[in-house]
């Protein structure tokens, strides 16, 4: 059996091609939603990520403010283009590009920004409103996750989900938004301290591989016929992506998302759609 691929990239286009048409109609109301962001430091990477989103909003014909910040700034320097992003109106979401320079309290930036236009649903308001089922931005990556599967025809209601790792972005969120009511998963959350890994991994209908280990997720360790969800991101000598999957899990699984190509154009089409929401929620109340 070779699993079908979870077609991120596909999925992404196809997404965004529908949040076209909602900001079509935002601006007919007079509202160009405009994405922010605000990167800190010279790493090519972040600057490549940050990019990125620019590109997609473009594509949407959402408007781009971007800010940028040397390595050296400091916590006050930082603070302020926060105050003016929450205080823009052109700005109707936007995101701090992480992670931020050592010696910089990354919280307390995060604490500051105005949580009606929390881009990367992790702002502390978000995060709870998650947690007290009440409408707001999602977290990007696990909610991409979900829209994923959904739109694959994965079965979500009643599955096991098994997901690796508790880091905030993936880890620690995506089981809040798996067992709601509306999606009604059981989820078990492992990490480096769980004893037999390989014991709760045979077990899952879904795998959320979100550890950032490379080939965690062996083919031994998947039940046939399973979701197998990519997200770690590390690097070899080539600079070339591997994921916490091995390849030899294709031969096993009944789904897997390549990587790249499967959870990382997701997180930025679900980006682009908290974005665009954050937009619709404001013009509804200016109404
Ligand atoms: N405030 C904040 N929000 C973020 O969402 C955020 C962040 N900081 N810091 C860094 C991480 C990383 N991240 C990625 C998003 C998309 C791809 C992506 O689209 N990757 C492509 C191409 C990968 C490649 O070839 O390099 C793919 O998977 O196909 C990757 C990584 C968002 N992050």
């Amino acid at each position: 059996m070779t699993a079908q691929i979870l077609d991120g990239k596909a999925t992404a286009a196809a997404i965004k091609s529908e949040l076209t048409e909602r900001v079509t109609a935002l601006k007919a109301q007079g509202v160009t939603p405009g994405l922010g962001t605000i990167l800190v430091g010279d790493d090519p990477g972040s600057r490549w990520y940050v990019n990125g989103k620019h590109r997609d909003c473009a594509e949407v014909g959402i408007a781009s403010i971007q800010r940028e910040l040397p390595a050296t700034a400091t916590q006050e320097e930082i603070e302020a283009v926060v105050r003016e992003l929450n205080d823009d109106p052109a700005c109707t979401g936007y995101i701090v590009q992480l992670p931020l320079p050592k010696g910089i309290d990354t919280n307390r930036v995060l604490e500051l920004m105005d949580p009606a236009k929390d881009a990367d649903g992790l702002h502390p308001m978000s995060l709870g409103r998650l947690v007290l089922n009440q409408t707001g931005p999602l977290p990007c990556t696990p909610n991409g996750i979900v829209e994923l599967l959904r739109r694959h025809g994965v079965e979500i209601n009643g599955a096991h989900v098994v997901v690796v790792g508790r880091g905030i972005t993936v880890g620690r969120s995506i089981g809040l938004l798996l067992t709601r009511r509306s999606e009604n998963a059981t989820v078990t959350l492992c990490h480096t301290g769980t004893r037999d890994l390989p014991a709760q991994l045979r077990q899952a209908d879904i795998i959320v591989a979100a550890a950032g280990v490379p080939h965690l997720v062996k083919p031994e360790d998947v039940k046939p016929g399973a979701a197998v969800l990519d997200v770690g991101v590390s690097r070899d000598e080539n600079g070339k992506i591997v994921g916490d999957v091995h390849p030899g899990v294709r031969e096993v699984a009944g789904w897997l998302s390549p990587n790249p190509g499967g959870v990382g154009p997701m997180t930025r089409a679900l980006l682009v759609q908290n974005v665009v929401e954050a937009a619709e929620r404001a013009a509804a109340a200016a109404r």
